[in-house]
């Protein structure tokens, strides 16, 4: 099987390769860098408190650490927003359209309790680096620096130009870092290839029975909504209560819609490529289940819905989020109110997810406030001649051989790939790291942590991605093998 299927060109490259490997030394410096890159607390609160010092001595922090990429005549640094970062690596052959890798300098909150080390202490335990960030998103944003870095100091010169864009804010919208670096470039009239976030894994055990971790990309990303609910009634002394409370109806409303899942979307989306691509890698009879989709759709649509992480893939998900109410232990609730945080599957909009909404509340005394909203995002293309797609999957084949399976999926998160739409049609969101189903837990969660190992072999991806970036001819169809 030709690995580079869907690329030509690769062999033709002008410049000899630079072989991914790293000396000891170096090999000791990558960890350290990302262990102080996790010491800084650069925590976004609330889309009003982030840690303002914090972002200030992380930009100071990667000017010390990746002297070289400061330091070239061909790159151009930027800071975006007083925290995010811009960097302009321009190639040698104007001609090529550039590309883009994104990653973020925030993480959220993590207090102490829970974790065997400090979440802030970059502690290593057993070949594994600790901390919140090691998988969302530092390692991502380090171990680009860390391999442009590495690529520069042994004369690298791309063909190809690219960006690399650091936001600050991404865990609270990316409005003040990514949404402006995407205007500033749509400003000089940039247009990008393709561009690669975070936000996907090499997946290992999220599926029963499916045995061999396979590479997702994904190719879209879910929407969401953030509604509030609101109900007003008459206050007054509780002695005398009315038979319902503002809380009373506002507690069944959000219950009901808690009860009531929205439909399951299963057949429409990217999944279904997904489900094709994997339905040989399943031992029978799963994989004659899979190859028949046309009898068995309602039976893998109630197997997906069976567990939290596969049942997100399949529906836009309801989660009640906040619930606020009450003012004095004898006083009627004049107000309730509450949060539902709706993501919304690629196959439906806003406007379709709060009319089922409303429908399934069915009550007019609760009130329906929009704090935010977007529709899922569009599905990038995944075919041979989609060239973002192609280089990933050549470098995830060459990267990790062992891997069989590239498929595109969806990304059940937000990323701040999402505010690169005016610049580009190819938005792929891919982390080169192996993720188990209680690594997914620890991000946002408790433990979060990489291995050393891994995050080494981040590096590496990313120092040969930038290497098949070069390659000097569009990806060309191919026939299939039989
Ligand atoms: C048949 C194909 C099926 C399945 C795939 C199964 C499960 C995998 C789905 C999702 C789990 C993987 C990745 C999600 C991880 C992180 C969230 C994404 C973005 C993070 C954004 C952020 O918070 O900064
Ligand atoms: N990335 C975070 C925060 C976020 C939410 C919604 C929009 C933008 C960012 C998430 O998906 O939960
Ligand atoms: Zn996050
Ligand atoms: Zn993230």
């Amino acid at each position: 099987v030709s690995r580079s299927k869907g690329l030509r060109g690769t062999e033709s490259q002008r410049e000899p390769r630079i072989p991914s490997q790293f000396s000891q030394e170096q090999r000791i410096a990558m960890k350290e860098a990302l262990k102080g890159a996790i010491q800084i607390p650069t925590v976004s609160f609330s889309p009003k408190e982030l840690n303002t010092t914090a972002l200030a001595e992380f930009g100071e922090y990667i000017h010390k650490v990746f002297p070289t990429v400061f330091h070239t005549s061909f790159i151009r640094h930027e800071v975006v927003g007083n925290y995010s970062h811009l960097f302009t690596i321009k190639g040698s052959d104007p001609s090529m359209q550039p590309y883009m890798l994104l990653a973020h300098i925030d993480v959220v909150p993590a207090p102490d309790k829970g974790w065997d080390v400090p979440p802030f202490s970059g502690l290593e335990r057993d070949g594994f680096i600790y901390g919140r960030g090691t998988l969302d998103n530092k390692n991502s944003l380090m171990a680009i620096l860390q391999a442009l870095e590495l690529l520069l100091i042994r004369n690298y010169i791309p063909r190809r130009s690219f960006f690399i864009a650091l936001g600050h804010d991404e865990e609270i919208s990316g409005i003040n870092g990514a949404q402006k670096i995407s205007a500033l470039l749509q400003a000089r009239g940039v247009q990008l290839a393709f561009v690669v976030d975070e936000g996907s894994f090499i997946l290992d055990g999220f599926i029963p029975y499916l045995k061999k971790p396979f590479a997702m990309v994904s190719v879209s990303e879910k929407g969401a909504i953030n509604l509030m609910l609101q109900v007003n009634t008459t206050t007054g002394h509780s002695s005398a209560p009315p038979k319902e409370t503002s809380i009373g109806i506002l507690a069944a409303a959000v219950s009901r819609l808690e009860q009531t899942p929205m439909p399951n979307m299963f057949g429409s989306g990217p999944l279904m490529t997904a489900v094709e691509q994997l339905a040989n890698e399943f031992p029978f009879p799963t994989n004659i289940v899979l190859n028949n989709l046309w009898l068995f759709r309602p039976l893998v649509s109630r197997l997906m819905e069976r567990n939290y992480v596969t049942n997100s893939l399949v529906r836009t998900t309801t989660a009640l989020t906040m619930f606020n109410a009450g003012v004095k232990v004898n006083v009627i609730p004049p107000v309730a109110e509450a949060i539902i945080n709706f993501r919304l599957h690629p196959a439906q909009t806003v406007q379709e997810v709060l009319k089922l909404a409303k429908d399934i509340v069915a009550d007019d005394r609760v009130q329906f406030h929009v704090l935010d909203a977007f529709d899922p995002l569009p599905i990038s293309p995944s075919d041979d001649q989609a060239l973002g797609y192609q280089l990933l999957r050549q470098t995830i084949h060459s990267v990790f051989p062992e891997v069989n399976i590239v498929a595109p999926g969806t990304c059940i998160g937000n990323t701040d790939s999402r505010h690169y739409l005016n610049l580009t049609t190819g938005i792929y969101r891919f982390n080169p790291i192996y993720l188990q189903p209680q690594d997914f837990s620890s991000i946002h969660g408790i433990n979060e942590k990489i291995s050393v190992q891994a995050y080494e072999t981040q590096v590496k991806f990313i120092f040969e991605f930038i290497q098949n970036g070069d390659t000097d001819v569009e990806p060309v169809p191919h026939l299939h093998e039989l």
